[in-house]
């Protein structure tokens, strides 16, 4: 008996973009539920999304989406022809119209009468709970609150696909938390795929129920967040989930015993490990993860010899809360950060040029295939 077909995702896209000398080539498969577009500046996610909304022509790929052709096998239809609603940084509201003509202006250009597109609009704006608001012009109101009046009128127009371009960027730190708790509890409710470019963790966290990274115009990861937090398979994966990131190949069987169970990073220098993935064999290439607040920090070097120790330089430190990030680097742990208190910042004279002793435990590193 042969297993039923899958469904196919509601949004399947291969996207192929030249501009000017930059190409990218980008594979979306989305269900409905949330995609979080991650990666560098300049890596290609605002050319994706435009993409996806019709603003580029494809070299080649396609943008299939609930089961239509956008893009692709000659076809290439038109923004307004597309079942999308956008949201940029910039909410772009009409200054001279109240919220409720702002967000009726969607269906109204789609044809729908204007009694019927303010009732949506209200309906609308009632979910993201701006009601007492819809007759204020956009000046009259919040930057938070203009920026969910935005995504009432992304959503007043039934898209299939909502793609929203940093859409809590330009909100300060309070406004930003308690505009993404809103969007986390309206997207929950969109029946539709939507597509989330952030360049914050946060964000892409707690809103994407896939993660997708893209870097000089490829994916380099994707999977659910669980996973991808993890296992991250590149130095930008893991900056943006916060761990150390090595990679090396499992040290030849036979050599010395302490290094047994190491991964040879290359330049000479080993990082020894508990465990290493079943079935992985000598000269095998592995990934590593060290999360930063398992390295411990010394001035002098230990007297209980931690087996994997590097003496590294000291090249930024940045302090959150209660805890500071130090940056190190230097030969065979290259770019290595350490989470440590504030007192042990003031005790070890962690400064930017500090030359430190840095410890892991092997049982604090965790491997797998690269
Ligand atoms: N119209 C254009 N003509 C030529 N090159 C362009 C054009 N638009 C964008 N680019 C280039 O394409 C690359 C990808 O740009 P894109 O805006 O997609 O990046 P991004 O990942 O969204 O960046 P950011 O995070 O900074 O918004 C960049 O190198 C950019 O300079």
């Amino acid at each position: 008996m042969s297993a039923a077909p899958a469904d196919p995702p509601f949004l399947d896209a291969h996207v192929v973009v030249e501009l000017g000398t930059f190409r990218t080539d980008v594979h979306l498969a989305c269900g409905r539920g949330v995609t979080a577009v991650l990666g560098p500046n300049g890596s290609g996610k605002t050319t994706v999304l435009k993409a996806l909304a019709g603003l580029h022509t494809l070299a080649s790929g396609h943008v299939r989406a609930g089961g239509r052709v956008w893009s692709g096998d000659g076809v290439h239809l038109p923004p307004e022809e597309r079942g999308v609603g956008m949201v940029l940084a910039d909410p772009l509201l009409f200054p001279h119209l109240s919220l409720l003509d702002n967000v009726a202006f969607g269906p109204r250009s789609r044809g729908m009468p204007r009694a019927a597109a303010r009732a949506r609009a209200a309906e609308e704006l009632g979910r993201v709970g701006l009601t007492d608001l819809e007759g204020r012009r956009p000046a009259q109101v919040s930057q938070g609150q203009a920026q969910r009046a935005a995504l009432a009128r992304a959503l007043a127009t039934d898209p299939e696909i909502l793609l929203l371009d940093e859409p809590l960027s330009a909100l300060d730190p309070q406004t930003r938390s308690a505009t993404r708790a809103d969007l986390v509890h309206r997207l929950r409710e969109f029946a539709g795929a939507t597509v989330l470019v952030t360049h914050d963790p946060l964000d892409a966290l707690t809103l994407g129920d896939q993660l997708l990274f893209v870097d000089d115009g490829r994916v380099v990861q994707s999977g659910a967040p669980a996973e991808v937090v993890a296992r991250p398979r590149s130095p930008y994966v893991a900056g943006v989930v916060g761990l150390n990131l090595l990679r090396g190949t499992l040290t030849q069987a036979g050599q010395d015993a302490a290094l047994a169970r190491s991964l040879d990073l290359g330049r000479g220098e080993h990082l020894v490990v508990a465990e290493v993935p079943g079935g992985a064999g000598p000269g095998e290439e592995l990934l590593a993860t060290i999360n930063p607040a398992a390295i411990t920090l010394y001035t002098e070097h230990p007297a209980a010899s931690a087996r994997n120790l590097w003496q590294l330089e000291v090249v930024a430190v940045t302090v959150t809360g209660q805890r500071a990030r130090v940056r190190l680097d230097g030969p065979g742990a290259n770019q290595l950060s350490a989470e440590v208190t504030l007192g042990a910042v003031a005790e070890l004279g962690v400064v930017r040029g500090a030359r430190l002793w840095a410890s892991v435990k092997a049982t604090e590193v965790s491997v797998y295939p690269a």
